[in-house]
């Protein structure tokens, strides 16, 4: 059956709290929003003040970027792309249409609200439902065409903003294909390895969601959560976050590091479904958002991933006597029923046979070793 990726959550309905906050009218965090070591799966003492580990920067037009994302995937999960081609002017204007989405006030953007089973419109973050305390941000989630739920937003000049969307869309599924490439390539993985690619490798199939996430000033940034820790159920993400920081990566050994806004650099993190599909080569990042107390922060991921219902696998030339396959085959669809069910046991769920020491499985969250 082809089901396409809005119809993920149709059996996984998830009811969260419909009333949204006017974040600008809340001078003191209220409880419900105040998070202790416990609330949290990865505790905030993890952070690292001042480490010098730093996440890899990679100029895409640098001859060495196959070897240098190798590297930065295998290590980190996460890397920095200067040069990418996507234009400034671009990035400003999707920027901008956020900002203004999100400054409109609670009713309107409730007019938009994203219904407990569907996947696009105005809300909290789906895995909310899994933590007893809320997050200091809202989100805004569009697959396929936003016109309906823009409609709803602004009546009267909506085709402005829908021909944004459409133009970062278009632009970003070509960066994704274009990184896909240098992430396979530097596993050995060439275009006839991959059907789904088509016989261009140009992802045509390919599905993707785009979410603009919104973190409000906060009037104590230090007890609260903006995006709670995560990995994406992606094959990767292209994350811009603009100027303001708030993006952490989780590194083992070091802890919560900081992703600097650099300008015009697009963040990429390596998804579950890349983890699943590389063998386990490469770990799909754990991220959170942290807030501040002065700025607003607006950041825009593009989640991307295999069209909704084919089977990914580990890559055949990845797997071996000595080398099995780590996880059975999944579609994307299944794998965020999967996601909405487990949130962070999602990945070994469909693990076929147990890391020989879990305390060195870096995909599995749960046992991860933080120093
Ligand atoms: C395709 C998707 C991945 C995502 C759930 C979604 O259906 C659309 C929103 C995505 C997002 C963005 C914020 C963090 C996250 C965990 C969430 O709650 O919604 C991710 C989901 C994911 O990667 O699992
Ligand atoms: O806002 C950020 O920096 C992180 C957003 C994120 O992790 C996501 O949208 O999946
Ligand atoms: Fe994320």
């Amino acid at each position: 059956m082809h089901l396409k990726l809005s119809d993920a959550f149709k059996s996984h309905p998830v009811n969260l709290q419909l009333k949204h906050p006017d974040f600008n009218s809340l001078h003191e965090l209220p409880d419900s929003y105040a998070w202790t070591n416990n609330d949290d799966h990865y505790p905030s003492f993890l952070t690292s003040f001042g480490a010098d580990d730093s996440v890899p920067v990679i100029d895409l037009s640098d001859t060495n970027a196959l070897k240098l994302t190798g590297h930065a995937c295998k290590t980190w999960g996460v890397f920095q792309v200067t040069n990418h081609g996507i234009q400034q002017k671009l990035l400003d204007d999707i920027e901008s249409a956020g900002k203004s989405l999100f400054s409109l006030t609670v009713q309107q953007k409730l007019k938009a609200a994203r219904s407990p089973d569907g996947i696009s419109g105005y809300g909290f973050a789906r895995i909310s439902s899994f933590f007893k305390k809320l997050m200091w941000s809202e989100g805004f989630t569009i697959v396929g065409s936003p016109v309906d739920h823009f409609r709803q937003l602004w009546p009267q000049d909506y085709d402005k903003f829908c021909n944004i969307i459409e133009e970062y869309e278009k632009e970003m599924k070509m960066l994704a294909g274009r990184l896909m490439w240098l992430m396979l390539g530097s596993l050995g993985i060439s275009m006839e390895d991959i059907k789904w690619a088509g016989s261009k490798g140009e992802f045509k199939g390919a599905s993707a969601a785009l979410q603009l996430n919104s973190y409000p000033a906060c009037p104590e940034p230090d007890r609260a959560m903006g995006l709670a820790a995560h990995t994406d159920s992606t094959l990767l993400t292209i994350l811009y976050q603009s100027n303001t920081s708030g993006l952490q990566v989780l590194r083992e050994g070091t802890g919560w590091v900081t992703v600097p806004p650099m300008p015009g650099a697009l963040v990429i993190n390596v998804g579950d479904l890349f983890h699943i599909i590389s063998n386990g080569l490469y770990p799909s990042v754990l991220h959170r958002a942290v807030v501040n107390r002065t700025q607003h922060r607006l950041s825009i991921a593009y989640l991307f991933g295999p069209p909704a219902s084919i089977q990914i696998s580990p890559l055949s030339k990845l797997v071996g006597p000595s080398h099995p396959p780590l996880y059975r085959p999944i579609s994307w669809n299944e794998y965020l029923g999967t996601k909405a069910k487990h949130f962070n046991k999602a990945l070994s769920s469909v693990r076929l046979c147990a890391p020989l020491n879990s305390l060195v499985d870096v995909n599995d969250h749960n046992s991860v070793k933080v120093g």
